[in-house]
């Protein structure tokens, strides 16, 4: 059941330890603490194998808090509600242990039962932490009891398959938060907004006035201290799967009937359902793959640590999805994602349909350019509609113009971080920025069968040096359906409101 206000809750995170918890957890905590949005009524009790005690653990928590941001107050009264335990997730006494911490907390700051396990932990872990909270008593209380899980959830649709049986063993569909962090993106959420509540978008956003949508995720770094996790993954599984699809359904979706979670969820669904499936003979024409090799000043991916010397895994992927229903019949979704990219940045640009008579000319025989919607996911917050206008004093001659919403100063300021807002909604039970069950499975079973063409494939790697723009085929593969991808650096939003 959804809140405005945050409960009373104990959370309990396994993983306490980790670079997760340390680099997104504790400051996001410490910042809907100092907002206000969390209840006098909130205890953590972090959990790993390291023996620290709760000033250690208190110790880390303000470190990693103060390493973040510059505001410290309050932060002596903040880790005082934090709790350390040393903890084995695979033995049994350990979560005895926890449930009597549990407990005694539960009455000293008089949380009503509500607990939040969030597992930001190794996805092997996943499973037997479910089992165990439920059969070690840890879920056996008045109060609200819900699971939130990282990625990845599983690394194909059978395992994902195993993963969600084991884990419904303990805990119902309701009670369970898949994290996709870029759902937390202000941005991302506000694709929705951007779509529904303008009367100039919706009625055009259909094929009959797009003519393709570009989404690009584009990093700096490499793969860093990761390489042992993503040579299991690789860009498809990393970010495909998951960021990238998630960003393609909800510009895809009908409308809701509400804004309630379940139907915006059964919207996407349809969306996931309604993707064109690949088979193994056809996924070369709609997806590349790429992999960096070595760059100014920086390693090859195969020269990278835990990676192999002949890896195979693809640090770039982009991709063609077609949705074969009433709306997007011919208009295609381009995706691109990539490690080692000259910029860091994510946005998506909508391409409208070129006006069907043309009376204008631009100076120099330079072709009119269309109309483009571009949200600027990040670094940068915004909006730009790329429009013709006249050139002054110029008859018949058009100029391009921009119109430009940039969320910055005080706005960008006050924007959650991703994981601000995740936590923060899961804490007040509202799940409609998390993964159903339903669109990870749809997901991975598009992505399935990509992955395996590509195992069964060896590529000629690596294709792109670091620090440049990806394999030439991901240029082909528009190419071939006469468009391109708009060069991002020239779509930067202007700062100003
Ligand atoms: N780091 C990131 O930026 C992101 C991470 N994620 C996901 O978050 C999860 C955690 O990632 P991350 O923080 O990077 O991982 P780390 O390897 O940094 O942390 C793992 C944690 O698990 C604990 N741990 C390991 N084995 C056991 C065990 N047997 N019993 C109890 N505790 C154990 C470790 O502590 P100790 O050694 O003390 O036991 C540590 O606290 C993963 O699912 C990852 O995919 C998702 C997005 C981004
Ligand atoms: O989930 C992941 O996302 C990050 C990119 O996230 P962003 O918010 O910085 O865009 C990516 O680096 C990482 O490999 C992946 O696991």
């Amino acid at each position: 059941m959804k809140q405005t206000e945050t409960p009373a809750a104990l959370t309990i995170l396994f993983g306490a330890t980790g670079d997760l918890a340390k680099r997104k957890l504790y400051p996001s905590l410490y910042r809907l603490y100092r907002k206000g949005h969390l209840s006098s009524g909130f205890a953590v009790i972090g959990t790993a194998r390291r023996e620290w005690d709760n000033d250690i653990f208190r110790e880390h928590v303000k470190k990693s808090v103060m390493e973040s941001t510059n505001i410290q107050d309050q932060i002596d009264e903040f880790i005082s509600h934090f709790y350390y335990l040393p903890h084995d997730v695979s033995d049994s006494n350990s979560y005895a242990e926890l449930r009597t911490l549990a407990n005694e907390l539960d009455s000293k700051y008089s949380l009503g039962g509500n607990r939040l396990f969030y597992l930001a932990m190794a996805p092997e872990f996943f499973g037997t932490i479910a089992e165990h909270l439920k059969l070690d008593g840890l879920t056996d209380t008045e109060g609200f009891g819900r699971l939130v899980i990282e990625k990845p959830f599983g690394h194909d649709l059978p395992s994902a398959q195993e993963l969600n049986a084991q884990i419904r063993r303990s805990f119902d569909e309701k009670d369970i938060y898949r994290i996709d962090h870029y759902l937390g993106k202000e941005m991302v959420q506000n694709i929705e907004t951007i779509r529904f509540a303008n009367a100039l978008f919706e009625p055009l956003w259909n094929s009959r006035y797009i003519s393709n949508i570009q989404i690009t995720s584009s990093e700096t770094l490499g793969v860093e201290e990761r390489g042992g996790y993503y040579e299991t993954s690789g860009a498809l599984k990393d970010m495909v799967q998951n960021h990238m699809l998630q960003m393609v359904a909800l510009l895809a979706m009908e409308p809701p009937i509400s804004l309630q979670d379940d139907d915006i969820r059964s919207e996407k669904v349809r969306a996931f359902r309604s993707m064109r499936p690949l088979t193994l003979e056809t996924v070369n024409d709609y997806f590349v793959r790429g992999q960096y090799g070595p760059g100014d000043h920086v390693p090859g991916y195969r020269e990278e640590i835990n990676v192999d010397p002949d890896s195979n895994t693809e640090t770039y992927v982009a991709g063609k999805v077609m949705f074969d229903n009433f709306r997007w019949a011919g208009v295609p979704f381009y995706i691109r994602t990539g490690k080692r990219m000259p910029l860091k940045s994510t946005k998506i640009v909508v391409q409208f349909k070129d006006i069907p008579m043309n009376l204008y000319y631009r100076p120099d025989d330079q072709e009119m350019e269309p109309n483009l919607l571009v949200i600027h996911i990040q670094p940068e917050e915004g909006i730009t509609l790329h429009l013709n206008a006249k050139k002054s004093g110029r008859q018949l001659q058009t100029t391009p113009v921009k119109l430009s919403y940039a969320n910055n100063g005080e706005d960008i300021m006050n924007t959650p971080e991703a994981y601000e807002k995740l936590i923060h909604d899961a804490m007040r039970g509202d799940s409609t920025n998390f993964t159903h069950w339903d669109e990870v499975a749809l997901s991975w079973s598009f992505v399935d069968v990509i992955a395996e063409a590509w195992r069964n494939e060896k590529a000629a790697f690596p294709n792109y040096p670091a620090g440049t723009k990806g394999p030439k085929a991901a240029d082909e593969l528009l190419e071939k359906d006469g468009f391109f991808w708009w060069p991002l650096n020239m779509l930067d939003v202007d700062v100003c409101n």
